[in-house]
């Protein structure tokens, strides 16, 4: 129900605050601009470096912003910049976070106004959305000191929440349906509360500045946080004290992801304030041309996706979510041929390690992951061996952490390591099969004119998740054939 609504709700445009009562006289006019990024509220992106500078902030005489090929803008170097280098440096009044004060000058800052009622609705998983009430509420505001900021912000974005019915079930991916429909779905209840809010404040108290807002507008501003906030320690006392905050950096915010990134935030404490004072620094000399970019993180390509709307081909960091399930396990033993011991009735004392190991009773947390560093989920791979162990003393003998480690040289004996490796080869089999597509008739679809860069985007997912299993099962071929030698050699 919610991709369908979702599909016919959630659209990102730059309309996305639509003026009931006021003229937002702080809003220059829509040009498009041309070029591969996508077009900003209004594209004066130099604009911001000379906003950031005439406040207080510092940004290295040889960056400009400029377009990063498929990556939208960027913030790149104009000549060769030394390691070591301070980059960017924004003072604490630049950077835009939740701030509660008694004595703020913005009643809407203040503990209890309309805008931390709503704030406190939003659970803590989708903190994006509180900053993000935030930034609607500066968008809204006329002479907002953050306009500057704001309107180099990007018009659209390219999260799954915005993606039609067909092009959510598209991604083939059910972790990840399950979360867009979860985000489309909190959108729309939210709305509803906003709205019922809304209604009840006076046009002086209202936080949006008397203007609409639906779940497009919420959308727009949860990813815009989503995909440009950084989450920093924040070191003032005044006001939300704390690891994690999330924060809005301008021109900071300009810098891409890469995981071999040439630059890193840090934090320090102005030796004469004592406020926050936030910079890039330079990890390694900077060529003329090349983008200062930043680690995002060591991600799956689900949480690029959904909180930044792109995908990293080969991304090391991308796995599989299964649910641990012996009838599943049993299946893949059919398909490897192992000989079956039965991974829905293990014995007691078998059951009583994979008890330890959090997959059987209760409490049991039941998703694994295939893939990523790792390769296989500890947890998996420390139960195939056990259930296909008949030696409970042998199986004593080791200690927890080495039956989950795909590093420990066949713990339990050679025929056992390969018996539980070609199971997990089989599931990468069982799992692929589900996909309702294969990667050779998705990239047919990638290749056609008429497919839709949201489209492409769901079908370069579901094909990265089949390369991921693909390449899984090439390397756990190649451990098989590496024991199979060791087998024969005796
Ligand atoms: C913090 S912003 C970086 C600036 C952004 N490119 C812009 O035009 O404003 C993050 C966004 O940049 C894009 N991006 C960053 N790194 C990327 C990458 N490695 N591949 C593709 N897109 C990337 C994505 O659209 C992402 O949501």
């Amino acid at each position: 129900m919610a991709t369908a609504a979702a599909s016919k709700l959630l659209t990102a445009t730059a309309g996305v605050l639509t003026s009931s009562t006021s003229t937002l006289t702080h809003r220059r006019p829509l040009t498009c601009a041309s070029g591969s990024h996508s077009p900003r509220l209004t594209p004066k992106p130099q604009d911001l470096i000379k906003w950031v500078r005439s406040k207080g902030g510092f940004v290295h005489p040889q960056l400009k912003i400029a377009d990063h090929s498929s990556h939208g803008l960027g913030l790149v170097s104009d000549g060769v910049i030394p390691s070591g280098s301070e980059l960017v440096s924004l003072p604490d009044h630049l950077t835009l976070r939740l701030r509660w004060s008694d004595d703020a000058q913005d009643w809407s800052d203040r503990p209890n106004s309309p805008l931390f009622q709503l704030v406190h609705r939003v659970p803590e998983e989708l903190w994006a959305m509180r900053l993000g009430l935030k930034l609607l509420r500066e968008r809204a505001t006329v002479g907002s000191f953050w306009w500057p900021y704001i309107s180099n912000l990007p018009e659209a974005f390219t999260m799954p929440i915005f993606f039609s019915g067909e092009e959510i079930k598209s991604l083939q991916y059910a972790p990840l349906l399950h979360q867009v429909n979860k985000r489309c779905r909190f959108l729309l209840d939210f709305e509803k509360e906003v709205k019922h809010l809304l209604m009840e404040t006076t046009p002086e108290t209202h936080p949006f500045c008397g203007q609409d807002v639906d779940s497009s507008s919420l959308g727009w501003a949860m990813s815009a946080v989503s995909s440009r906030a950084f989450r920093l320690h924040n070191l003032n006392a005044q006001d939300s004290v704390g690891a994690n905050v999330p924060m809005l950096l301008p021109v900071i915010d300009m810098c891409n992801h890469s995981f071999h990134s040439n630059a890193r935030i840090i934090q320090e404490q102005n030796s004469g304030n004592k406020k926050m004072l936030v910079q890039v620094i330079a990890d390694t000399q900077v060529e003329h041309n090349a983008p200062i970019t930043l680690n995002y993180g060591c991600l799956s390509n689900d949480l690029f996706l959904l909180d930044y709307g792109f995908v990293i081909p080969s991304n090391p960091y991308d796995h599989i979510e299964l649910r641990y399930d012996g009838s599943l396990l049993d299946a893949s033993t059919m398909v490897s041929g192992v000989s079956s011991p039965s991974f829905s009735s293990p014995a007691p004392w078998q059951e009583k390690i994979i008890s330890q190991l959090g997959l059987y009773g209760n409490d049991a947390l039941l998703k694994v992951t295939l893939g990523g560093l790792d390769l296989v989920d500890g947890r998996l791979l420390a139960a195939l061996r056990v259930l296909l162990a008949s030696n409970v003393e042998h199986v004593e003998k080791h200690s927890l952490d080495a039956l989950k480690s795909l590093s420990e040289d066949a713990p339990l004996g050679l025929s056992n390591e390969t018996a539980a490796l070609r199971t997990i080869v089989a599931l990468c089999a069982i799992t692929l099969h589900h996909f309702p597509t294969k990667v050779m008739a998705d990239e047919v679809i990638l290749k056609r004119s008429d497919t839709t860069s949201s489209m492409k985007l769901a079908i370069e997912f579901r094909v990265q998740k089949k390369l991921m299993v693909v390449d899984l099962m090439t390397k756990l071929s190649k451990i098989l054939r590496q024991l199979t030698d060791r087998q024969k050699l005796g």
